[in-house]
């Protein structure tokens, strides 16, 4: 066996509150979280909306300590899975590639390539794959891969999503017995999984498994708890005007609480490591709104951050990676309709489907504009003398 490398992928976070403005930057800038229909406008409309949601945003960060944890639990994972395949007899040097904030996936290329790897496994830390996470680095690597004859050499394989790993299922099902465990009476509890959510469109329209694979994983750690409690499955982190996924998960706590229910258990599902959506908006706002509406008992189960068993779940996608024949980023598709899930459908000229849409909408836009100027009598057209 060659050099071998273990590539963790993530979002990433900011380190400090001087760096949120340009982490949300980055992070708009990705066409996989907001889709236009022109390239050129992505880069002006991420700095304006970088510039407008800045502020809340650091408030948030500011009252989690001033930054994401995130980082520093990831750096901890790596530690803890390269120590647990040394056990298993397997060197690997394990890096690190956030999306949009340091350490960047770029970096940690240059220094697979500069430590002379030969073998790597792509391991994103999001179980469940979405277009809008593990898709968007793997678009990001692959661009990057095309372009460089020296990571050409290095033999890869891809490990997609993991929300069915035994390690995984089973350290979170013991952190919510856990938590279960220390209500007086466990079993009456309700079971509130809360997941990241995505827009709608991601599902519907360009087939992200993401929703189908989160509801399995629901399913997954309901069986394996072996328990009869009453669950429920809602979306949280919406950003934007646009449909997300449903139902949103301040909805929910409201409707619960005006149906009786008393005690909640949050899990959060789609999160490995604490973060922003688990310290502040969880444990912060949704506490808040569920205490406001009735609910007396508010438990949040923690992320895995560096559970033995989730660990040893890592350590065995690694292994089993390694043994398996290569998954390559061309292997990326549709589970059912055979389409690579990345890159997005980029805008092309002509007669596509993206362009249908956008010229009906553009031409909705442009008649409820003449409406508005024929009703008021005043505008654009007015001016330039053609009303
Ligand atoms: C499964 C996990 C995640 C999905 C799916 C996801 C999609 C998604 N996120 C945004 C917008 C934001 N995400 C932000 C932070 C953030 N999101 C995730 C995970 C998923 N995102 C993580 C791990 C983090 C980092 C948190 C940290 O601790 O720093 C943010 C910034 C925070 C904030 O201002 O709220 C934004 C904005 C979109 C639009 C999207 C799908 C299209
Ligand atoms: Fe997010």
């Amino acid at each position: 066996m060659g050099r071998t490398g273990v590539l963790l992928l993530n979002l990433g976070g900011p380190d400090s509150l001087a760096d949120v403005r340009p982490f949300l930057y980055n992070l708009f800038s990705d066409p996989e979280i907001i889709r236009l229909p022109f390239r050129w406008l992505q880069k002006p409309l991420a700095w304006l909306i970088a510039t407008r949601r800045a502020k809340t945003s650091e408030a948030n960060y500011a009252q989690i300590g001033g930054g994401s944890p995130l980082r520093e639990i990831t750096e901890q994972q790596a530690q803890a899975l390269q120590e647990s395949l040394a056990q298993e007899g397997v060197t690997a040097k394990i890096y690190i590639g956030m999306r949009y904030w340091h350490p960047f996936t770029e970096a940690a290329l240059a220094q697979i390539k500069a430590d002379g790897i030969e073998e790597l496994v792509i391991l994103p830390l999001y179980p469940q794959f979405s277009i809008s996470t593990s898709g968007s680095s793997f678009r990001l690597i692959e661009s990057l891969w095309q372009e460089d004859s020296a990571l050409q050499k290095i033999k890869y394989t891809i490990i997609p999503s993991w929300f069915n790993n035994r390690g995984y299922i089973q350290a979170m099902v013991a952190l919510l017995r856990q938590e279960l465990d220390q209500l007086p009476e466990p079993e009456k509890a309700t079971i509130f999984f809360s997941a990241h959510g995505v827009p709608i469109s991601y599902v519907t329209e360009e087939g992200d498994p993401y929703q189908a694979e989160i509801e399995a994983c629901v399913h997954l750690i309901m069986q394996t708890l072996g328990r009869s409690n009453p669950h429920v499955l809602a979306y949280q982190s919406r950003v934007g005007p646009v449909e997300w996924l449903k139902p949103y998960t301040e909805d929910v706590i409201p409707e619960l609480a005006a149906s009786g229910v008393k005690e909640l258990v949050v899990v959060p599902i789609s999160f490995i490591s604490e973060h922003i959506e688990t310290l502040q908006e969880i444990d912060m706002e949704y506490r808040e709104l569920a205490e406001e509406s009735g609910i007396h008992t508010f438990r949040r189960v923690p992320a895995l951050n560096t559970h033995p068993e989730f660990i040893a779940g890592l350590r065995d996608l690694v292994t089993t990676a390694l043994e398996a024949p290569p998954y390559t980023f061309a292997q990326v598709t549709h589970p059912r309709k055979q389409f690579k899930l990345y890159p997005q459908e980029r805008w092309e000229w002509g007669m596509t489907s993206a362009a249908e849409v956008w010229n009906g909408r553009l031409a909705m836009i442009g008649f409820i504009a003449l409406l508005l100027e024929l009703i008021s009598g005043q505008g654009p057209l007015h001016m330039a003398g053609l009303l």
